[in-house]
């Protein structure tokens, strides 16, 4: 369906779900944003035969998003880094760093059979009864919050991102149940949003919060092409950048580049607890937190997951409930801060015998 020629360029530049109740929806954690969307259409994806178990859509909130993950032989890089390969992935020569262009229809989806789910600008348009949750939460960045809903109203729906469904629910499925994690995020920090799809929730923290520098990590090309444009298109250049690859990758740095780290790491709908903070609490300075969105499963998953959060370095998660009074119902976020450095376990070293060799080897030589 959707090809992903855009790749090598939209990584030259700079530069969807969830749960989160909603103000006027049904507990979105049980219904993923995104659309079903053809993974083999992106360049990142293998086949389930060659390389991993089948990817059955989107992760969910309690996804397994490792073990499914189409984009593990993604190359890390930041946006403005050279490019990678459309083709094959692979790092290709340098660019400057500057935005990609917005990719040509021909090449971004519209090839993808739209049908009735042609993008209506249209559906985007804030419903009168969210306009006062919206002004309080985006005040005088509301212009902005409205132009982003459109990019994902049209170019978000187009390029698969977000399912046509999606559309006439973004402004309280996503805006502004993303938006009021806000209230948890202390004035003029550094935010990592973690598996980030079409920007949510970072995206909307950027422009709810200009006092935040945003880094939004994210494994997939077509993804992140859609997020440079994103991030150009809303003139948020100074305050966001997107890092391709996943974020164990950020965690762990490079021989060119320093291992990322935030005040506060976010993520909706990218995997249960235990997984999201064996990733996220690295890139987690000591002391800072991460915000996970969550759904109905948030309790459930505190319950499951304590231990093993607590085994990572966590303190134990707490769930707020952000945006009461503003939105009905209030979202549901788990909190967890990094209260201690934990070193991931080091790999073991074979074990040899006295002739120098392995003992598998030995055997096998057998
Ligand atoms: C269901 S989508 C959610 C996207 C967005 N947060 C939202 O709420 O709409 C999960 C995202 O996590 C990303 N992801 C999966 N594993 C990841 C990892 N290890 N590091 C970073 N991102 C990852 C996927 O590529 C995908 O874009």
């Amino acid at each position: 369906m959707v090809s992903d020629d855009t790749t090598a360029d939209a990584v030259a530049g700079p530069g969807g779900t969830p749960p989160g109740p909603s103000a006027v929806r049904p507990d979105p954690s049980a219904d993923p944003v995104f659309s079903d969307e053809d993974r083999s259409a992106d360049p990142a994806y293998r086949p389930a035969a060659s390389v991993e178990p089948a990817f059955s859509g989107e992760p969910a909130a309690t996804g397994d998003a490792v073990a499914t993950d189409p984009a593990a032989d993604v190359t890390p890089a930041f946006s403005g880094e050279p490019p990678v390969d459309a083709a094959s992935d692979a790092p290709a020569g340098p660019v400057g760093p500057v935005f990609a262009e917005p990719a040509p229809s021909s090449v971004d989806g519209a090839d993808a059979p739209l049908g009735d789910a042609a993008p209506d600008p249209a559906e985007a348009t804030l419903p009168p009864e969210l306009a006062e949750a919206a002004r309080t939460l985006f005040g005088e960045r509301l212009d902005l919050a409205a132009a982003y809903a459109e990019l994902l109203a049209t170019e978000g729906v187009v390029r698969g991102l977000i399912g046509p469904r999606e559309a006439p629910r973004l402004w309280d499925r996503h805006l502004l149940n993303c938006a009021v994690m806000a209230e948890r995020i202390p004035e003029g920090a550094s935010v990592i949003d973690v598996g980030s799809g079409a920007g949510l929730p970072g995206l909307v923290l950027a422009i709810a919060r200009p006092d935040l520098t945003v880094t939004l990590v994210e494994p997939l090309a077509r993804r992140v092409s859609f997020l440079i444009e994103a991030v150009q298109r809303l003139g948020l250049t100074r305050s966001v950048r997107v890092f391709r690859g996943r974020a164990e990758e950020a965690a762990a740095g490079s021989r060119d580049r320093d291992p990322l780290a935030a005040d506060i790491v976010t993520a909706r709908a990218v995997a249960a607890l235990d997984r999201l903070a064996a990733w996220c609490l690295p890139l987690t300075v000591p002391g800072g937190r991460l915000l996970a969105l969550k759904g109905a499963s948030a309790a459930d998953e505190i319950a499951e997951h304590t231990d093993a959060v607590v085994r990572l370095g966590g303190g134990t998660p707490e769930l707020h409930r952000c945006g009461a009074g503003v939105i009905e119902p209030a979202a549901t976020v788990v909190e967890v801060v990094r209260e201690r450095v934990v070193n991931p376990p080091r790999a073991k070293k074979p074990k040899r015998s006295r002739g120098g060799r392995n003992r598998g080897g030995r055997n096998r030589d057998r």
